[in-house]
């Protein structure tokens, strides 16, 4: 074990352990793993100088035992902090897009069916849907096989994802691994990343469904980013409305 949590961060470590456990349970919850096969983390933002750190599950752990004191703590190496089981097995990716992606706070990983399905053809999936437009900003990108063990997954999800507007990546052969602003972020990049998927791979039974022209997927995303579920100028909310459940935002289409 390297180091230990710096005091002035054990607050923020603390409050990510207890997210990081519940948000674990959303996993099982959308039927997006299968025992233990997925993981959940997010970043803590060092302070006085002390470097980022990141929370995530134990390794083999089932989600019906993963408590926040069950949560481990790591640096960007991937070397355990605090804990007192091993990491995830998927923590050197995890550790190394918080390295080479600031802008991310949270990470997953997980084998959803239909998702994992895409990945093991090596086929991204056409952005063919609104709600893609809206999630993705387009297809859903495939990335490199990588074998689990160093920084090769992890060198792959961020190479893939620095050229797409994307939260998600198929990584070949493996799964989908999203990520977000934090964990809450990630989880439902991971659960609307199955449910396009589904959808997809569904409405190709019966023809090739035909992509949204690019302009009208740019004008979804800014859209989706940059309006929905905020207030406008007179304190409306956007035509959806939304609702949190247990730190999963889901959406209702607009009322007729
Ligand atoms: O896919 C793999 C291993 O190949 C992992 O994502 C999956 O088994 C979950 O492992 P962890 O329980 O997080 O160590």
């Amino acid at each position: 074990m390297s180091g230990e949590v710096p005091g002035a961060m054990r607050a923020a470590v603390d409050a990510a352990k207890e997210k990081v456990a519940r948000l674990h349970a959303e996993l099982p919850r959308w039927e997006l793993v299968v025992w233990t096969a997925g993981n959940v983390s997010e970043r803590v933002r060092g302070v006085d100088g002390h470097p980022d750190l990141l929370v995530i599950k134990p390794s083999g752990v089932t989600y019906d035992e993963l408590t926040p004191e069950a949560m481990v703590v790591c640096d960007l190496d991937g070397a355990l902090v605090e804990g007192d089981r091993a990491p995830s097995s998927d923590t050197a990716a995890h550790a190394y897009v918080y390295a080479h992606m600031d802008e991310v706070g949270g990470v997953v990983h997980t084998h959803s069916t239909y998702a994992t399905a895409w990945a093991a053809r090596r086929e991204p999936v056409p952005c063919v849907l609104t709600m893609m437009a809206d999630e993705f900003g387009g297809d859903i990108p495939v990335g490199p096989f990588a074998l689990i063990g160093d920084d090769s997954i992890g060198r792959g999800i961020v190479e893939t994802l620095r050229e797409s507007r994307s939260p998600a990546v198929l990584m070949a052969q493996h799964g989908p691994f999203t990520v977000g602003a934090d964990a809450k972020a990630a989880v439902k990049a991971a659960v609307m990343c199955e449910e396009v998927a589904r959808t997809v791979h569904i409405a190709r039974q019966y023809g090739e469904p035909k992509r949204i022209e690019q302009a009208k997927i740019d004008s979804l995303w800014e859209r989706y980013q940059n309006v929905y579920g905020q207030a406008d100028e007179h304190g409306q909310a956007d035509e959806h409305t939304t609702t949190e459940h247990d730190g999963v935002v889901a959406t209702e289409e607009p009322t007729a």
